[in-house]
């Protein structure tokens, strides 16, 4: 018996997705791209597991809108990571999923063609040949997990994983945490509230079981071993920052009674800037500074950056749009990206050899 005036009466329609196996077997991860993700994960445990000093630093835009652009950006990223390499691990920020304050673009695996067709099909496939043709130049990506389905499909392409501000109190994301093959990194609250941060934490590291889809898109009963590699990302709230020598003590020390590591990354953007971009990189350098001033719990920043400094509304002729320019929050251009980025490898090059 059908009962369409009680049952999913707010739902719309139904539409056929591919299976996690169909996209992989056409956007085939190759040995080059394998290698690029296994290396970048191996790198990012040593640094949780403080048997690499180096500082982890997550850069890149605040969405990805075109891949054209964000190759072009991967490219220069990768010069410059190699450059620095002695003293920054850099990861590609490469977000397609974007959780809003209330509505708004919601990122490239939901509307790829920013007209809200939503060919999420479409979507996810192109995001997953993005992620292919960044790895396959053997850059890391970090990525924000949102949509509890979506790592089927490009998470063995992701090195580093955001839980983010909005999200880090939702079972959901810490269940799906706790299965997730990268670190996983949770961001305070909106409200600046870290406590659920440390809870998420906690959390992701046991087992759970719950629902979701495997590789041939079947609903499925996903049991997880749990994920020891959780971490903090303080990224300010409330309209006030946390990354000063103060508020990172207190989150360590709450770390560290919770029976954690103290493991910690500054998001120099968010409320850690005010959302102003042009004051990331002086977040950046203070961090910096707080270790070599003999801080032991930092061990990555995030930026917020892009070929274009600023943003710009998503305009109805997308003919019109300016090129490497955030449609999302405001970012640093990359000029100054790469200026904030050789002075922290330089401010780091003495004390981190001293730092394990
Ligand atoms: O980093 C991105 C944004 O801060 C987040 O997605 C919220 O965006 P919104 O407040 O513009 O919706
Ligand atoms: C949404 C983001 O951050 P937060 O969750 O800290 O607001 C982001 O980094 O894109």
């Amino acid at each position: 018996m059908t009962t369409p005036d009680i049952d999913n009466i707010n739902v719309a329609s139904f539409d056929p997705m591919p299976t996690p196996d169909e996209i992989l077997e056409r956007q085939a991860i190759t040995a080059n791209a394998a290698q690029t993700v296994r290396a970048g994960r191996a790198s990012l445990r040593a640094i949780l597991d403080r048997s690499d000093p180096r500082l982890l630093v997550v850069v890149g835009p605040c969405s990805i809108h075109d891949p054209v652009a964000g190759l072009d950006y991967a490219r220069r990223l990768k010069a410059l990571a190699d450059e620095v390499s002695d003293t920054l691990f850099i990861v590609m920020r490469v977000y397609f999923e974007k959780p809003r304050t209330t509505t708004g673009w919601k990122g490239f695996i939901n509307d790829p063609d920013m007209d809200d067709s939503f060919r999420i099909d479409y979507g996810m496939e192109r995001a997953r040949r993005f992620l292919l043709d960044i790895a396959e130049l053997g850059l890391p990506t970090g990525t924000e997990a949102l949509d509890p389905i979506s790592p089927q499909y490009i998470g063995d392409l992701i090195s580093w994983t955001a839980i983010g501000a909005r999200t880090t109190e939702s079972q959901t994301h810490r269940e799906l945490s706790s299965g997730l093959s990268t670190p996983v990194g949770f961001k305070n609250g909106t409200n600046g509230d870290v406590g659920i941060a440390i809870n998420a934490i906690v959390s992701a590291s046991r087992p759970h079981s719950f629902l979701g889809i495997n590789a041939q898109g079947l609903s499925s009963i996903v049991r997880t071993h749990g994920n020891r590699y959780g971490h903090l990302v303080l990224r300010g709230g409330d309209g006030r920052p946390n990354y000063d020598t103060v508020s990172v003590q207190i989150a360590g020390d709450a770390l560290a009674k919770a029976g954690l590591p103290v493991n910690i990354v500054v998001d120099c953007s968010h409320a850690n800037s005010y959302k102003k971009p042009e004051l990331q990189p002086m977040v950046l350098e203070n961090v910096v500074n707080q270790i070599r001033l003999g801080n032991r719990s930092i061990v990555g920043a995030m930026i917020e950056s892009n070929l274009v400094a600023g943003n710009q509304p998503i305009p109805e002729d997308l003919s019109k749009l300016a090129y490497g320019c955030s449609v999302t929050d405001a970012c640093v251009g990359w000029d100054d990206t790469e200026q904030a980025l050789r002075n922290a490898a330089d401010l780091l090059r003495d004390v981190l050899p001293g730092r394990r």
